[in-house]
């Protein structure tokens, strides 16, 4: 997995370099525009060639520092750079590298910018990791200005005023720019993978520093409730192909997934996560629906076993019939009182279970239901369910929210402590799927950038996932949070293998295909 850093987190790193004399801050910056600058070539190799005109929007801190680097660097080939400063440089390294930059500045403002020739390229290095609050208004009016009147804007480490912590913007959407291109360095920060950080980041490029045994030492060192990764589709083949290898062994050392269907004319949700359980590689899996259902059921489903299940008791008898290892309940499931009761059999089985939908509905609307929650849990929600379950923490999230006044709050943040309330696993859903664990273990699973799957938003997607999950689950004694990140992946790759026209149904239906690919087999 790729490791995601916190603005404070990239300081500290940057620090302990430094402290240790590995390093000076004046060659970590040098390197940075130096990075910013080979970047923008390699995108857009038509700025390599010939002179152009650039503008660079310098802040105070060392971001302006990194810019006064790229105006020297782009000067020096011949190009024609227009430094506008929004206020004096303040720490040593940028002081230097503006008291290098030998062509002056103008102030940043709209007259200052509208009197300069049209950009070919703006860089925007205003604010980077430093930011602390909101930009004002005039800097918001300056900036906006600025980014219209270029062909291309590229920001340093983030599009000012966008916080790196929870990928917001600080001060609200007033403020809210979007660059072509960012470049950041060392490691991708958590604000880059959450919330609107695509949309405001363009492109995502990082540009090694060479600090990475530093990164290292910090991780190492933190608690592990402090470290943030991104599953990386690349970097983890290995152990997606661990987690989706069927061993050999009789169906039900494959596990077996229990999933429970609501009432008649609501059972396509449990069938949909009852299949793809059964793609995903569980050895058996049995749709448990009320007598009501019985019939739709059973002309609809073949691999799919079924059984009678209308109350707490009848699950009980199910299970303890035997051979379940995994339990899915809530897709279609129903909202009465009787439902509840399923919930509340289920949870007191202990066995694995993922709670979608509608049990995320009751567990919210009956306390002792979330008092039964236990360690092999899992919830799914989407923002709504999330705010259903934990108002308090979705309030924050929101833009009236300390989300946008800082110190930051971000998804992450809300999910771990959802988590830690619920005592088990959450995965809190979007192109920014959040995964955390009550110790603080969080990673995120990202359809974002050049891996977007926005064919993902169509009815059942989401009960396809809980299925997903449990499948991988029940055939696995991995922990029940890289269950549900494997799931994600292979959720997104679907959509993506299939593409535009994707409908629920498809979803199980191509992960052949997708097992394949991670596998190296040829479909042939
Ligand atoms: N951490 C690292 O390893 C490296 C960092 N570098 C650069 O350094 C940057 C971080 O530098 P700094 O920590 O100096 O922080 P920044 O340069 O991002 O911003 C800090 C300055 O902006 C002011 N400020 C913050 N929010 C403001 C607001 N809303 N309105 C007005 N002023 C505001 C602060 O008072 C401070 O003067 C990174 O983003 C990156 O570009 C690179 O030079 C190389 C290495
Ligand atoms: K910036």
């Amino acid at each position: 997995m790729t490791e995601l850093l916190t603005s404070a987190q990239m300081r500290a790193v940057e620090m302990a370099a430094i402290e240790a004399g590995s390093v000076t801050g004046l060659a970590l910056m040098e390197k940075a525009g130096q990075g910013v600058v080979g970047a923008v070539f390699k995108r857009y190799p038509h700025l390599a060639e010939g002179d152009h005109v650039c503008q660079v929007l310098c802040g105070p801190g060392n971001n302006g520092g990194d810019g006064y680097v790229i105006a020297r660097l782009l000067a020096a080939r011949g190009w024609a750079v227009h430094v506008f400063a929004l206020a004096p440089a303040k720490t040593p390294d940028a002081k230097h590298n503006a008291e290098r930059w030998a062509q002056g500045s103008a102030p940043l403002t709209v007259a200052g910018l509208t009197a300069a020739p049209a950009p070919d390229l703006t860089v925007d290095a205003v604010f980077g990791t430093g930011l602390t609050r909101g930009p004002g208004e005039d800097l918001v009016t300056a900036l906006r200005c600025a980014y219209d009147r270029s062909a291309l804007i590229v920001a340093v480490d983030a599009p000012s005023g966008f916080c790196l912590d929870s990928g917001r913007w600080l001060g609200g959407a007033d403020g809210c720019v979007a660059a072509d291109m960012t470049v950041t360095f060392e490691s991708p920060k958590v604000g880059h993978y959450l919330a609107q950080g695509p949309e405001a980041c363009g492109q995502l490029e990082t540009v090694d520093l060479g600090l990475s045994a530093w990164r290292a030492a910090r991780s190492a060192s933190a608690a592990a409730s402090e470290n943030v990764r991104l599953l990386d589709p690349d970097r983890d083949a290995a152990r997606l192909r661990a987690h989706f290898t069927k061993g050999q062994g009789h169906k039900y050392s494959h596990g077996h997934v229990l999933v429970l269907a609501g009432g008649m004319g609501r059972t396509g949700a449990a069938r949909l996560a009852a299949r793809a359980a059964l793609r995903v590689g569980a050895g058996a899996v049995t749709l448990a629906a009320p007598g009501s259902a019985m019939m739709e059921c059973a002309n609809q489903v073949t691999a799919v076993m079924l059984r009678r299940c209308d109350s707490g008791a009848d699950l009980e008898a199910l299970v303890g019939a035997g051979k379940i290892s995994t339990l899915v309940i809530g897709p279609g499931l129903g909202l009465e009182d009787r439902h509840a009761g399923l919930v509340r059999a289920a949870l007191a089985t202990g066995l694995r279970c993922v709670l979608d939908a509608d049990a995320l509905t009751l567990i919210a609307r009956h306390p002792e239901l979330r008092a039964a929650l236990h360690a092999d849990c899992i919830l799914t929600p989407h923002m709504g369910e999330f705010a259903r379950l934990w108002p308090d923490l979705a309030q924050r999230l929101t833009d009236g929210g300390e989300a946008l006044t800082g110190p930051a709050f971000s998804k992450i943040d809300a999910t771990r402590a959802a988590a830690a309330s619920a005592g088990c696993t959450v995965l809190l859903k979007g192109p920014d799927t959040v995964i955390a664990e009550p110790n603080g273990h969080a990673n995120v699973h990202a359809a974002l950038y050049d891996h977007t799957a926005p064919w993902l938003a169509t009815a059942g997607a989401g009960d396809v996932l809980a299925g997903f999950i449990a499948g991988g689950m029940a055939q696995s004694t991995r922990d029940a949070a890289w269950c549900a990140a494997a799931a994600a992946w292979l959720h997104v790759e679907a959509a993506r293998a299939f593409g535009p026209g994707l409908i629920a149904e498809d979803l199980p239906e191509i992960v052949p295909n997708v097992l394949r690919k991670l596998f190296g087999v040829s479909s042939s």
